[in-house]
């Protein structure tokens, strides 16, 4: 059985790291009563609250916090018609919040995530800890087999190449969960009572030319080296889908990783996830996505990218175009889909104007 960790007594981090540089995007429905036990951790840095659902509802923030707070109007006001490619009624929504931050680095949490205790009992920095894996090189071109080399006692082993071993920028940081794992409908209702109890202590590079279910409940990226491709896609309200939002941006930025030779970790840190979804609600959202992904997953595994593509939108433009092209097929939905990535990039391209050399 795993508990959240008690954060009550514990002070908060007086050296905050990148302090000024770092956004917390948080998606919600709900108060964000779960920032009291963050508070240690978070309090220091500037939250970026998206409000989704109803703009009139007033969404409770524990005292002491720093934050914008974005609803549907605002979203509405500050995109116009390109809101139109910001989800609604579902967590795909937090992308906006990326979109908005002028900061280098994103950490982005859902409101039902808390504090998890690692297997000493301490509780679990995971801010910290996305820190140090996006602030730490990645190794994508040649698997480390004693995991995270840049670890403290730790290193490359015997074989690894030394050309290799200076390694590349790190783009993303995947944090996992204790207690509720992310699960899909499916498994959820074959499963109800699962839970991950079970704390791994690795922090792992995913390798080049694989892909991974990235979740977007505990996640962080260096906003300045992938931002532009971390759209959550069209989700939710008036969409055949939901419950991949963060798929699909996950093989998207790892497509993108790949080519312009970013890396990708998965690993620490943990979060104690509190509160499973309804699995028949999920299922209701993904079952389209259950059966399209046996084409997609093949669609991202032999998307090539041109020598073109040098900058993230490059890249993300070209995606979009091969979506409409080899996915539109399936369904309708990727028509839209694709024409909402090139929405996306527009939109980002407005809010973040190139800084002049
Ligand atoms: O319509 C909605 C519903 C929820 N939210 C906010 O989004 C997150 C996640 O909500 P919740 O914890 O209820 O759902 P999960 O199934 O656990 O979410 C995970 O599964 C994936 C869904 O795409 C995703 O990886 C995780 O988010 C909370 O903060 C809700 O407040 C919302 O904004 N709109
Ligand atoms: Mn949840």
């Amino acid at each position: 059985m795993v508990e959240p960790a008690n954060t009550v007594g514990i002070p908060v981090n007086h050296i905050p790291l990148l302090k000024d540089e770092l956004d917390i995007v948080i998606p919600t429905i709900r108060n964000l009563d779960f920032l009291e036990m963050w508070r240690p951790f978070l309090q220091p840095y500037h939250l970026i609250i998206v409000q989704d659902g109803d703009p009139s509802k007033t969404i409770a923030v524990p005292e002491g916090f720093d934050y914008e707070l974005y609803n549907r109007n605002d979203i509405n006001r500050i995109l116009g018609p390109k809101a139109s490619c910001i989800s609604f009624k579902d967590s795909a929504c937090r992308c906006f919040g990326y979109m908005v931050s002028k900061k280098k680095y994103i950490f982005t949490i859902d409101d039902d995530c808390f504090v998890a205790k690692d297997p000493s009992g301490k509780a679990v920095n995971a801010l910290e800890q996305h820190i140090k894996n996006l602030l730490c090189p990645s190794t994508p071109f040649f698997f480390n087999t004693l995991y995270d080399p840049y670890r403290e006692g730790a290193d490359f082993v015997r074989g690894y190449p030394f050309s290799l071993r200076e390694g590349v920028s790190t783009a993303v940081s995947h944090g996992l969960w204790l207690n509720i794992p992310d699960y899909d409908a499916p498994t959820q209702l074959v499963k109800p009572k699962e839970r991950n109890t079970r704390y791994v202590d690795a922090v792992m590079t995913i390798p080049k030319g694989t892909l991974f279910p990235m979740c977007g409940m505990n996640l962080a990226f260096d906003r300045e080296l992938i931002g532009p491709a971390m759209y959550f896609g069209l989700m939710g309200d008036g969409q055949p889908i939901g419950r991949y939002d963060d798929m699909w941006a996950g093989w998207c930025i790892k497509v993108i990783c790949d080519h312009l030779g970013l890396g990708v970790k998965t690993g620490l840190p943990y979060i104690y996830h509190s509160k499973a979804s309804n699995p028949f609600v999920n299922l209701k959202k993904e079952y389209k996505g259950i059966f399209w992904q046996e084409d997609i997953i093949p669609f991202f595994q032999s998307a090539k990218l041109t020598k073109e593509a040098v900058t993230v939108q490059q890249c993300y433009m070209e995606l979009s175009k091969l979506v409409k092209e080899k996915l539109s097929p399936i369904d309708p939905y990727f028509d839209k889909l694709a024409d909402a990535m090139v929405t996306w990039i527009e939109a980002w391209d407005e809010l973040n104007p190139p800084t002049k050399a």
